[in-house]
């Protein structure tokens, strides 16, 4: 119907509630939201969506239960193995994985796994995921200041003054262009400190199904929403030009 989206982000709210609702005992949420993230790639690629970026682990969830950070580590470390092996989506699209965020924070066995899964991908090139852990968008500026500073310092520069080239040069999230769409569960429309930078211009998405229930028409219903809006924003564009062509 119009532009396809280069980028789709994901927030994927709701998995404990899931949980809940349908009586499961604790993590399983996490694991059939697993399943949901699995479905949204495939989507994504197949339509022709060659950036994905999913919001997996905040910094800010650090301070859930111990069981918790840890059954969460747990599956994230079995999943990232998953993705290197031969019949993933990550090989069938010929996906390049980024693990996106302060992986210094990160227990070891879940760093290595994240580190050999970029290795193990760094040679795809038809399409990106970028999976955001140990993330939040604040600490991404600061880290992006930081290593433009030291960059400058490094190289003795005369004026060092800080650019926006600089920053977006350190920026995690540098590894893709700004997502065109952020969609975000459970009907929550905040960005909890994710993509702030990135997302001046993005178009949000905010359902009201759980991360678990997300499903086709949600996507699409996303991807049409963009597309409408797009093409308002282009035809007044439109406008707004012949209006100064005729010296208005
Ligand atoms: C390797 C890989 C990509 C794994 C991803 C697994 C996965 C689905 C992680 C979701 C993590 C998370 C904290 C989601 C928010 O739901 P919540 O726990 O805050 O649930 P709530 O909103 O109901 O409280």
């Amino acid at each position: 119907m119009g532009p396809l989206p280069n980028h789709i982000a994901f927030i994927m709210d709701g998995n404990r509630r899931y949980a809940k609702k349908l009586n499961l005992i604790d993590g399983a949420g996490h694991k059939v939201g697993f399943l949901a993230v699995t479905s949204m790639l495939k989507f994504c690629y197949e339509l022709g969506v060659r950036n994905v970026t999913i919001y997996a682990f905040s910094i800010d969830n650090f301070k859930r239960s111990p069981e918790e950070v840890q059954s969460l580590m747990e599956l994230m470390q079995e999943k990232i193995e998953g993705l290197i092996k031969d019949e993933s989506i990550v090989n069938c699209y010929g996906v390049r994985v980024y693990f996106v965020g302060n992986l210094k924070l990160l227990s070891e066995p879940v760093r290595l796994a994240a580190e050999r899964a970029m290795l193990a991908t760094a040679k795809n090139s038809k399409a990106v995921l970028s999976i955001c852990v140990a993330y939040t968008s604040t600490n991404e500026i600061v880290n992006a200041v930081e290593e433009s500073v030291e960059e400058k310092i490094e190289h003795h520069e005369s004026e060092p003054l800080i650019k926006l080239v600089d920053i977006e040069k350190h920026m995690y999230m540098a590894v893709a262009p700004d997502p065109d769409i952020i969609i975000r569960t459970s009907g929550e429309a905040r960005l909890s400190n994710f993509l702030l930078w990135q997302s001046a211009f993005c178009y949000l998405y905010s359902p009201s199904v759980l991360w678990p229930e997300i499903g086709l028409r949600h996507f699409l219903w996303a991807i049409l929403n963009f597309q409408r809006h797009h093409s308002y924003l282009n035809k007044k564009g439109e406008q707004l030009q012949h209006l100064l062509q005729d010296g208005f």
